[in-house]
């Protein structure tokens, strides 16, 4: 596909390509957003190299692409910007060096994020992203057959349980309405992408169980299913620099945030994007389980 708008350099073979020529700080015309829009769902991770985006600017350009959700248990938001996570390694957050497509434990998981670097170690703190439609195409067929048919229990339950930092009192209650309240929710392991059509795995760190089979048979199976996302062909890894700005497919990805920075500052700051109900090869849609997810989603308001 080619874009008028902009010039798109793939950074690697199966997903994440950098935007060159958009200045997201200034109004973009609609017809540019739709090919942003585009360009995220063709190669699921793009990058904008050295913005100038403050909060403001990152809640306009995110706003573009559908509801904002203030959407996070332990993360603070930007004082005055509850719809801006401040990830502040070592600082408010513990870190992310897990595979994960974020907050699976809800029923409407987030359409995307955009996260922007505000502090950036000089070496260490890379994010890696992998592809779970390639991953979905690279089982042998009886696999994908197999996996076609399976749903999961995702949950929140042990994710955040432990702080590794010390919390405000603020994040503290944020923290206890989150521990005391668990989210499950019923996913495919295959969902049909709302947008491409395309088949993507719906696994990652907040998967539990695979519903019908033994927890080892389970823990087996994913782990088998968890090699296909992250052979690294089908990832792509971001060295950042401050002002970069990376907005993710979260319906056809996970990531992880490598931990290799040591006690260097690492900051940076995410705007998420509400999802909808992920729906099954055969139709079917995801099914809370426990927790309300408005709940969730309202954080904010939970606590105030
Ligand atoms: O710090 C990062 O690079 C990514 C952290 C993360 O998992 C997220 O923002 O969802
Ligand atoms: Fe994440």
């Amino acid at each position: 596909m080619s874009f008028k708008h902009f010039d798109v350099h793939p950074v690697a073979g199966r997903i994440g390509a950098e935007i060159i020529g958009v200045e997201l700080q200034q109004r973009l015309s609609d017809e540019l957003i739709r090919e942003i829009r585009q360009a995220l769902v063709q190669y699921k991770v793009i990058f904008f190299r050295h913005q100038s985006l403050d909060a403001k600017g990152q809640i306009a350009f995110a706003s573009r692409f559908g509801e904002i959700t203030t959407a996070h248990p332990t993360v603070p938001s930007l004082p005055n910007h509850p719809e801006i996570l401040d990830l502040d390694y070592g600082r408010n957050v513990n870190r992310a060096n897990h595979w994960h497509t974020d907050v699976t434990f809800v029923d409407r998981p987030p359409m995307g994020s955009i996260l922007r670097a505000v502090e950036i170690p000089p070496v260490g703190g890379d994010t890696v992203w992998a592809n779970t439609v390639a991953a979905y195409q690279d089982l042998p067929p009886h696999l994908q057959g197999l996996a076609d048919q399976l749903w999961a229990v995702h949950s929140n339950a042990f994710d955040y349980a432990e702080a590794a930092v010390d919390l405000s009192d603020r994040l503290k209650a944020f923290h206890q309405i989150f521990a005391s309240t668990v989210y499950e929710t019923l996913h495919p392991v295959v969902r049909i992408h709302p947008e491409s059509g395309e088949r993507a795995l719906l696994i990652g760190g907040f998967v539990r169980q695979i519903r019908g089979l033994s927890t080892s048979e389970s823990h087996d199976l994913l782990r088998l299913l968890q090699s296909y996302v992250t052979r690294l062909e089908n990832t792509v890894r971001w060295r950042w620099q401050e002002g970069d700005v990376a907005f993710w497919d979260n319906r056809a990805t996970q990531h992880y945030a490598i931990d290799d920075f040591g006690h260097q500052a690492r900051r940076v700051q995410r705007v998420t994007l509400v999802g909808d109900l992920p729906v099954s090869i055969q139709g079917q849609q995801s099914e809370a389980i426990r927790g309300d997810s408005s709940t969730y989603i309202q954080r904010e308001a939970a606590v105030a």
